[in-house]
């Protein structure tokens, strides 16, 4: 079995999350807020450490985010290492089943990649970044898409902006189910709000697929709204940056096929 040695990038929209990969294991990774920039490539850099007796090891890339992306992408040529962009140089190895001209977003693709390359049956993916994502992949590894509906902190951001009276709020778990304050009231909301569309989007997803799936979470929010909760069957924060390790080490086997 193909063993790849590359340094993962996923550009999101407000983090970018990097992960060396040393004989197919993620030995190194870090996420930074795309916005402090400059200490992103410093980061980067450290970040690639294990990779300095790999000289030919590529940076793979993945972006919803074309303007930090286009940037970043001019920068990280200069870690001399080659590079390639999923998609564009590189396919990510899942199937898909959508409306033909239907643009899909990489980190949800490469988060159904990632799944599939471990699971290898039906799973429903949870992406809970700024957005939040919840798509289907069958038993034979196809994805079908899904819902894209608003993140745990975007949610509150939205009441804080549209609103007159609410505050800005931190997200957190509330400590009480019936908010007896504001802050509470809100907390209640969005983090039962979010899981009441997991539950309600997993059960109707079932019933498309016409079997149970597994249940697999990733993203920033995961751990907070997902923690301990039987509906989840594992929380995997690395998974898109698995997605990016299995388009490379897919790209290499069938290299090896071919010649
Ligand atoms: N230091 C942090 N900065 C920003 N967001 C954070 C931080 N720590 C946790 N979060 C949470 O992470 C969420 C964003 O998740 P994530 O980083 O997965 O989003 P993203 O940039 O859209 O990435 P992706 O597109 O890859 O999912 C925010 O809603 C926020 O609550
Ligand atoms: C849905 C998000 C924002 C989730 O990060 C991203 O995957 C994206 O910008 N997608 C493009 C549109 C789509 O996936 O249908
Ligand atoms: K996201």
């Amino acid at each position: 079995m193909t063993r790849a040695n590359l340094l993962a990038v996923s550009v999101g929209n407000t983090r970018t999350r990097v992960g060396a990969y040393v004989d197919g294991k993620l030995v190194e990774s870090a996420t930074f807020i795309n916005e402090r920039h400059t200490r992103v490539m410093d980061s980067v850099k450290d970040a690639a450490r294990p990779l300095r007796d790999h000289a030919e090891a590529p940076v793979v890339m993945s972006s919803v985010n074309p303007a930090v992306s286009s940037q970043m992408e001019t920068e990280l040529q200069g870690l001399g290492r080659p590079l390639y962009r999923v998609e564009r140089d590189l396919p990510i190895p899942i199937g898909r089943q959508l409306d033909p001209e239907a643009l899909v977003g990489e980190d949800r693709l490469l988060n159904a990649a990632g799944a599939f390359d471990v699971l290898k049956q039906a799973a429903v993916i949870v992406d809970a970044g700024t957005a939040m994502t919840v798509d289907l992949v069958d038993g034979a590894g196809t994805f079908h898409g899904g819902a894209i509906l608003p993140g745990a902190q975007l949610m509150l951001d939205s009441l804080t902006q549209r609103t007159a009276l609410l505050p800005e709020v931190e997200l957190s778990r509330p400590t009480e189910t019936v908010g007896h304050s504001t802050v509470e009231a809100m907390l209640s909301g969005v983090y039962y709000g979010q899981r009441g569309a997991v539950r309600e989007l997993v059960e109707r997803f079932a019933d498309a697929a016409g079997q149970y799936p597994l249940v697999v979470a990733t993203g920033g929010d995961a751990d907070l709204l997902f923690r301990e909760w039987d509906l989840v069957d594992r929380i995997v924060p690395d998974l898109t940056l698995m997605g990016l390790e299995v388009t490379l080490r897919v790209a290499l086997e069938r290299g090896r096929e071919e010649s």
